[in-house]
């Protein structure tokens, strides 16, 4: 049964008759069933002890307990371990052993309490926490609801709306927010948690505190009919905010049930639909997004060899435009001193304005005070030449897509920088090998492909070429998860990984309705797909201008597989560009509301003229999976390039390149797990199909025509990775 040999609890019993049961199983307490066994022993040890009067649960090294054990997750559902009988933890152990017992008990939370961490706290007669700490039910970021009585007690302890909110989005709250909800009991220094809570045991023994088994309050809940009313609301926004999740509902449901007929039922219902949705696709794709998004900081051969990054102590950015000024935000909101460069004091006042509008920006929404933005915008200094770049440790080069352009300033910066600084580029499209080609510091070139609006944008492309020294991989990491990044390491190739993998989307999209399919129903459909937006939406949103140019890279780079559409150029030469224009695909309004042109008939008759093609029948009566599949195993095709020439080292890698950098739905677990759910063998025979009747760009790739002759999985491991890392 045991899924972490690890995991355990120790009790510790004081001469004030308070024995502490102390969760161990790094790195954040989680709650492996090795645990849970361990404490309900020595709680069934503390209850049975005379010498025992009241009982503190607390979790090792200043973390209560980051909840549930998620790798055990995997296990569960392919039945390799066997999950505990439904309510044995809920019921059993945390209401009719915790909660039900004669002696009380208080949690002592430090640094978080999260998921089961919480259930266990809240099982608990009283919290004490300190004021850092984080309290939250995150399980359905998971793809589950919680499952240790969470859904019945929160409700209870915060109210209904603030409960639902907390587990609706996943967000925790802080210890002091959660002192003024109620959800803890009172507030004190780490250094004198265990002290307080023992004597808030022996008080509540004493009558001194109240005894307050929380599962029977009902202060915080309204009645019924205003809760149904509440409650109502909040399933009706679920649907609207994910269409595609079950999930949330099940939450809203379980916590209907237990208001409308007692807390022991909705126990009991909680359990069985954990069970249920631990087994779900979505729970599947959300875990393996989990560890996916922690996976990508390990980059073997790299991060395994014992570098310490280096300090970055300065950095330098060229071009204050809005990638330039996006990056300079987010690398000041981490305390990082900048140097803007411009050409001109008109560019760089532009550029020094547009990052004090993005910290204005997080003013207005109540995420900084303006005492703040006056703080950090200190960090950030403009310069028209490279005097102040003599000490600076790192450079990121952000200025327009031009590779003349980049070489002079790459062999500028040779010249100015000091020998240990990074050369970073910005570049989204060009090969960094020509970017340096002016100089002899190959070794410390290295991509920072950011993504639009660099300062919220979670992704951080880092492309390394065969000579980038290891160091410099390092030091980049380090900064990207220090500015809240997720970095993705790649290797170096026209597109890199997320432009290049997405490059077929629009692609398809084109040929789809040069021959009959409606622009309008595919953007519906991908959307319905899970998508933020439509590829024709999100070609107006780029502007016409950055589409045609990135086509122009890999019509000349990959021109066997790029479909030559004139439909885009043909709008562009009208004046139509995108919702800059506020014409594209679109038409838009004042308040960027996008609506259906029929104006655009004609230019996609013209564009049908010019390719040569003619409407196919059966393209005007596509089904929406048809759709989804016609754009979106072409990006598998291309991803599968990507994966077997070794831009990318792991498939996972990929999906999470594909969630945060394109918007692809997290809960299909990203384009590799999602292809893989429909198998290597369907994919290539759909592809193999298409190709037949509309030619070489749908033609699937060497690797995928070998998983799919081996009905191989399309994200295992690479036999023979040609690394081009
Ligand atoms: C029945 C119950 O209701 C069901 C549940 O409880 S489901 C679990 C609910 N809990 C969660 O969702 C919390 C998930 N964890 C997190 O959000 C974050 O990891 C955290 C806030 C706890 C810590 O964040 P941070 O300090 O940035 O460290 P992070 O890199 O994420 O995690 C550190 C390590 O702990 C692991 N970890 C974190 N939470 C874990 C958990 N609940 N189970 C197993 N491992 C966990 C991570 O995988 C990572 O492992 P690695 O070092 O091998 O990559």
């Amino acid at each position: 049964m045991s899924s972490n040999p690890k995991g355990r609890t120790t009790m510790e019993v004081g001469a004030d008759g308070v024995a502490i049961i102390t969760l161990i199983n790094p790195p954040v307490n989680s709650l492996s069933l090795d645990v849970l066994q361990s404490f309900k022993r020595s709680y069934d040890q503390a209850l049975q002890r005379d010498d025992v009067k009241a009982i503190v649960v607390t979790g090792a090294k200043g973390k209560f307990s980051g909840g549930f054990d998620i790798t055990a997750f995997g296990g569960f559902q392919g039945g390799k371990i066997p999950a505990p009988k439904p309510g044995f933890i809920s019921v059993e152990i945390l209401t009719d052993t915790l909660e039900a017992a004669r002696k009380p008990s208080v949690a002592a939370i430090d640094g978080l309490a999260l998921g089961g961490g919480l259930e266990v706290a809240m099982a608990c007669h009283a919290r004490i926490s300190t004021s850092n700490a984080q309290l939250g039910l995150p399980e359905l970021q998971l793809g589950v609801i919680p499952g240790f009585g969470g859904t019945q007690r929160l409700p209870r302890l915060v109210g209904l709306s603030k409960s639902l909110e907390m587990m609706l989005t996943s967000k925790p709250v802080k210890g002091e927010e959660a002192h003024n909800l109620g959800l803890v009991d009172a507030i004190v220094s780490p250094g004198e948690l265990i002290h307080t809570a023992r004597r808030w045991a022996l008080d509540i023994l004493e009558g001194k505190r109240p005894w307050v088994p929380s599962l029977y309050k009902t202060d915080k809940i309204e009645p019924l009919g205003e809760a149904r009313e509440i409650l109502k609301f909040v399933r009706a926004q679920a649907r609207k905010q994910a269409p595609n999740l079950e999930h949330p509902l099940v939450c809203i449901d379980v916590v209907e049930l237990g208001i409308a007929s007692g807390p022991h039922a909705g126990l009991w219902k909680e359990a069985e639909a954990f069970q249920g949705l631990l087994r779900s696709d979505t729970c599947k794709s959300l875990v393996h997004i989990f560890f996916a998004q922690r996976g990508t900081s390990r980059v073997p051969g790299i991060t395994d060899q014992g570098l310490v990054p280096r300090q970055i102590k300065k950095v330098a950015i060229l071009g204050g435009g809005l990638m330039g000024s996006g990056i300079a935000t987010a690398l000041i909101l981490s305390n990082y001193p900048v140097v803007l460069k411009e050409v001109n004091e008109k560019f760089l006042q532009g550029g020094l304005d547009r990052v004090r509008a993005n910290l204005q920006s997080r003013v207005k929404k109540g995420k900084m005070t303006r005492e703040k933005l006056e703080k950090t915008l200190s960090l950030l200094k403009g310069a028209l030449d490279y005097e102040s770049f003599r000490d600076v440790d790192m450079v990121i080069e952000a200025v327009i897509e031009n590779v003349s352009l980049k070489q002079q300033i790459f062999a500028d910066l040779e010249k100015y920088c000091p020998p240990h600084c990074i050369l970073a580029s910005n570049t989204s499209t060009i090969d960094l090998n020509l970017i340096g080609e002016k100089t002899k510091s190959q070794d410390r070139i290295i991509g920072a492909h950011f993504f639009s609006p660099a300062h919220v944008m979670p992704l951080l492309e880092i492309v390394r070429t065969e000579k980038t020294s290891p160091q410099v991989i390092v030091d980049l990491l380090d900064v990207g998860k220090k500015i809240k990044k997720t970095p993705v390491v790649v290797g170096n190739c026209t597109g890199f990984a997320v432009n290049r993998m997405f490059f077929p989307y629009t692609q398809a999209a084109l040929l789809l309705v040069e021959r009959g399919a409606d622009v309008y129903q595919i953007d519906r459909a991908i959307t319905k797909f899970g998508m933020p937006m439509g590829p024709f939406r999100l070609c107006d949103l780029v502007g016409f201008g950055v589409a045609i140019a990135t086509g122009s890279q890999y019509v000349q780079n990959f021109p066997e597989r790029t479909y030559k559409s004139m439909l885009i150029p043909l709008m562009q030469e009208d004046k139509r560009a995108g919702e800059s224009t506020r014409k594209g695909f679109y038409v838009y309004n004042g308040k960027r509301k996008a609506n259906p042109d029929p104006e655009i008939k004609k230019y996609i008759q013209k564009a049908r003229e010019i390719s040569g093609v003619n409407v196919d029948p059966k393209m005007m009566k596509l089904s929406d999976k048809d759709i989804v599949e016609m754009l979106f195993l072409p990006v598998v095709n291309e991803a599968c390039r990507v994966f077997a020439e070794g831009i990318a080292v792991k498939a996972a890698d990929l999906d999470i390149a594909a969630v945060m950098g394109m918007g692809y739905p997290p809960y299909r677990g990203g384009i590799m797990f999602w292809a893989d759910s429909l198998g290597s063998k369907y994919i290539y025979s759909r592809l193999e199909e298409w190709s037949k009747t509309y030619g070489g760009f749908f033609k699937p790739c060497a690797y995928l025509a070998e998983r799919a002759a081996k009905g191989a999985p399309l994200s295992s491991p690479m036999e023979q990775t040609k690394s081009r890392l």
